[in-house]
């Protein structure tokens, strides 16, 4: 038992607590447990709380809450390697009080989710899941042509958020032939698209929105009305990066009243809740929260996460820390 073993961290290999809810965890075949003795509450008998008292290390599968609570069951806690790219379901200010580091998914998704916001913004502007509909629904010999989609070269696009998602998404779309604008916490000395100094001027020059960014105090409804407005009645409104990042509310209201183009939506305020009205539009391409779902991304932040706690594990620096400022 932990307490009769001072030396139970130092096992080979080290112990890991599992934080995941009942219904998700890793595809099966995961590699992890070849590195670490992965101590799982839901798998295995009770963890008691002498041993919770040693762990070290957790990680949290999923987008379970970590909350004050949590924590407080695991004193010697040192960090938190996360399996998301967003780790809104971190209490974050109360792990920098205690000192606790925190990682995230990395770049392990990136390509996936920038990937998913290109093919969101086809599906809207081209219309594609409705064209799809109006061939299975056997309305095209019977009322013709369908409606014209707009191109996609030339756009103006707007970048919420320039991490790495965000800097996927511009490569893309530049490749597409689009001119890329963005704002994000900082300007990038390192970049050369233009940056705006908040999301509603980025909006007021800008054909299309992509929120990447991610969410925290400050971005909560970062996409309000006011950014809304400055999108103008054509825009068009792309997220994948966390539901309320947008108001919803909002939302809703200004495409019911024709005062937006469109939207493709990967996440949502309330999930997997998803407004009624949303789901009748045509203008809107709606996915439930799947942008970084494929096999190739669980594997590369296999290896994201395994980098992380053998770092740790050796003292070494992390690969992804979750930023402080
Ligand atoms: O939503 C998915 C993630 O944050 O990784």
């Amino acid at each position: 038992m932990a307490a009769e073993n001072p030396n139970f961290q130092n096992t080979d290999p080290p112990t890991v607590l599992v934080h995941r809810f009942p219904t998700f965890d890793f595809p099966p075949g995961n590699r992890l447990s070849t590195h670490f003795h992965l101590l799982d509450p839901i798998t295995s008998p009770p963890t008691s709380p002498v041993l919770l008292h040693s762990i070290r290390a957790l990680l949290c599968v999923g987008p379970v809450p970590v909350t004050p609570e949590t924590l407080n069951r695991l004193p010697s806690l040192q960090i938190i390697v996360g399996s998301s790219a967003g780790v809104d379901h971190i209490d974050l200010t109360e792990c920098r009080r205690r000192n606790i580091a925190v990682t995230n998914a990395g770049s392990a998704f990136s390509e996936d989710a920038a990937d998913y916001a290109v093919a969101l913004l086809f599906g809207v502007l081209r219309r594609l899941p409705a064209g799809d509909r109006y061939v299975r629904d056997g309305f095209w010999p019977v009322n013709g042509d369908f409606p014209l989609g707009f191109k996609l070269g030339a756009k103006r696009v707007g970048i919420l958020g320039l991490g790495s998602i965000g800097s996927e998404v511009a490569k893309r779309l530049a490749a597409f032939g689009c001119s890329i604008a963005y704002f994000s916490r900082k300007k990038k000395t390192s970049v050369l698209f233009p940056y705006y100094e908040n999301a509603i001027d980025l909006a007021a020059n800008s054909d299309i929105l992509i929120v990447c960014c991610a969410l925290n105090d400050e971005t909560r409804h970062i996409v309000n009305k006011d950014v809304m407005v400055a999108l103008g009645k054509e825009g068009v409104i792309i997220n994948v990066g966390r539901g309320p990042l947008v108001d919803e509310k909002q939302l809703v209201e200004f495409l019911v009243r024709g005062e937006l183009g469109g939207a493709g939506l990967d996440v949502f305020e309330n999930e997997p809740n998803v407004p009624k009205e949303l789901l009748e539009r045509d203008n809107v391409v709606l996915s439930p929260h799947c942008s970084v779902a494929t096999p190739e991304s669980f594997e590369a932040l296999q290896d994201v996460i395994i980098a992380n706690l053998k770092a740790f594990f050796s003292n070494k620096p992390l690969l992804s820390p979750v930023q402080k400022d």
